[in-house]
């Protein structure tokens, strides 16, 4: 018997041994290859402070970044996943656009949309897949097909007005009613349905739709089983999308996708699109616009591909637009306004040039927001001060030889510091001040210096979208209102450490004054 339990113990106490000296191991391997990085702990790397929930991801690699202010790149322990991260602009450059074709997948989550095609969604895709699929659902945001979903735009602008005229106008939150029309925007232009968030912020379309993205201490770990343990994963078979979630909406693209084919209805919305998808195997692009030119239109795959999109499949796209749609965009709106809000003259120069843009177009059209040049400038300086994705994720896929000399291997998993490099004065003089005329047309930014959205093949496949809602948003709030920030705001705001999207950790308040049109 002792005899027995001896052998147990030392069974027990060798699998233990071998467990740390295997993480151990694993910890030299930036030290082995002679590449700068911070001291990694056991099992965590160099997760522990964003763990810990002492500051969001970006600034845990912004942090980095300041250790290593000379070097192009630098070794990262992703817990217990090497991981390198680039800092340099042009060395980014190199992966994102000029040497794509080495770095093609995003590698974060791997995806099996045959076994779950629940869990379709491009930006998990990898390689051939995603290179098909990703052209076929490109000309669903092209100019022409953006001209058409405004229409369903407009009726969402109306309802955010309504409710702020109903409601107070002194410490008023404004991040749930941004997060509404957010939502009420995607439902609309994704599945053609009215969800009502604005009029009912605690319907069911967005209590269910805010779930996608909420993390718990559950998602959480299945986040890190799907990130980090693949044989498991597999084993377990955990899907990326959570199930109830899923079903909710797959029941109503479902039915919108029966009614429509039942009774021949038709509407300019992502579900409409995707159902030409499906039934010819492209979608049509009637206009080329050079603004289309991000997207990358490639239309002579179509007649040499054979392409199917399962109902399931349409689904599990349909709800990561909703996803991408939901709470990047009320991200970038919320932090938009607070920063209009803290710069009162940039704010009435933005005022000047939205009722100018509407007077000369009659009303608040798509082709007035397109003019509003100095409002996108606003856009997008509060995308660089606070971008909603803190970081791009990038894999080797074909070994790569960097101008250092360093070479990876395919599966070398790559981090690229957005928020980092943003704060970098180096190419932003004074970062933390909102600054419009850095995006004057006049100036060129370095492409890698500027990244809310990513760029190359890979770039975000809705950016005209979103900046389309965002602008729209921001026009219609401060042609008819002035917006400052409330006393009551806590400041200078921090961002929320847990959050997958940049979000304050304060809650902000305003102060809204309604304008007469003549003020
Ligand atoms: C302000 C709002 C948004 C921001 C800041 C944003 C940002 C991003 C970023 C950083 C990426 C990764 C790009 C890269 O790796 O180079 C991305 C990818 C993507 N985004 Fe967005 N996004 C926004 C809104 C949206 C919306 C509204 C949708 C859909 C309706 C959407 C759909 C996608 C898709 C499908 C991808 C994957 C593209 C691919 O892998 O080919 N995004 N987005």
């Amino acid at each position: 018997m002792f005899q027995i339990i001896v052998s147990l113990v030392s069974l027990i106490l060798t699998i233990f041994l071998y467990i740390f000296y295997r993480a151990w191991k694993t910890n030299q391997h930036w030290k082995e290859k002679g590449i700068p990085h911070p001291k990694p702990m056991l099992f965590f790397g160099n997760n522990e402070p964003s763990l810990l929930e002492k500051m969001p991801i970006g600034q845990v690699h912004e942090h980095f970044c300041k250790q290593f202010p000379n070097e192009p790149l630098f070794g990262y322990y992703d817990f217990m996943k090497p991981t390198l991260v680039v800092k340099d602009i042009d060395y980014i450059e190199k992966i994102i656009i000029k040497d794509f074709a080495h770095f093609v997948d995003h590698g974060i989550i791997p995806l099996d949309d045959k076994r779950n095609p629940l869990d379709s969604n491009l930006f998990n895709m990898n390689g051939k897949r995603w290179k098909a699929v990703r052209s076929r659902l490109s000309p669903i945001f092209t100019t022409g097909k953006l001209k058409l979903m405004f229409e369903s735009m407009i009726g969402c602008g109306d309802e955010l007005i309504k409710q702020l005229d109903k409601g107070e106008t002194h410490d008023v939150e404004l991040k749930d009613t941004l997060s509404c029309f957010a939502m009420d925007t995607i439902g609309s232009c994704a599945f053609g349905i009215d969800s009502g968030s604005l009029s009912k912020p605690d319907n069911e379309f967005r209590r269910i739709g805010k779930q996608t993205s909420e993390l718990n201490f559950l998602t959480s770990m299945k986040f890190l089983i799907l990130m980090h343990l693949p044989l498991l994963n597999k084993l377990l078979n955990i899907t990326f999308s959570k199930p109830h979630v899923t079903n909710y909406f797959s029941a109503i693209i479902k039915d919108t996708v029966k009614y429509r084919r039942e009774n021949g209805f038709k509407r300019n919305d992502f579900i409409q699109l995707m159902m030409q998808l499906q039934d010819k195997g492209y979608v049509e692009v009637h206009i080329r616009d050079a603004a289309d030119d991000y997207l990358n239109l490639d239309t002579t795959v179509y007649s040499k591909e054979k392409f199917e999109l399962t109902d399931d499949q349409l689904t599990g796209h349909a709800v990561s637009f909703l996803t991408a749609g939901f709470d990047a965009t009320s991200s970038a709106m919320l932090f938009t306004v607070y920063e209009l809000s803290r710069n009162p003259s940039i704010q009435e120069k933005v005022r000047q040039e939205i009722r100018r843009e509407i007077e000369r177009a009659g009303s608040l059209t798509y082709d007035s927001l397109k003019d509003m040049t100095y409002l996108e400038q606003c856009v997008k300086e509060a995308l660089r001060m606070y971008p909603p994705a803190q970081l791009l994720a990038r894999v080797c896929t074909k070994q790569y030889t960097f101008n250092n000399g360093m070479t990876i291997d395919p599966g070398q998993p790559i981090l690229i510091p957005t928020l980092s490099v943003h704060n970098d004065p180096k190419y932003y003089p004074d970062p933390r001040v909102f600054r419009p005329e850095r995006f004057d047309p006049n100036n060129t930014i370095p492409v890698g210096a500027y990244l809310p959205f990513g760029n190359g093949p890979r770039i975000c496949l809705a950016m005209r979208f979103a900046m389309l809602e965002i602008k729209f948003c921001i026009a219609n709030l401060l042609r008819n209102c002035t917006v400052s920030i409330s006393p009551k705001t806590k400041q200078p705001i921090t961002l929320k450490p847990n959050s997958m999207i940049t979000t304050p950790n304060e809650v902000l308040y305003f102060n809204i004054r309604e304008n007469n049109i003549l003020d």
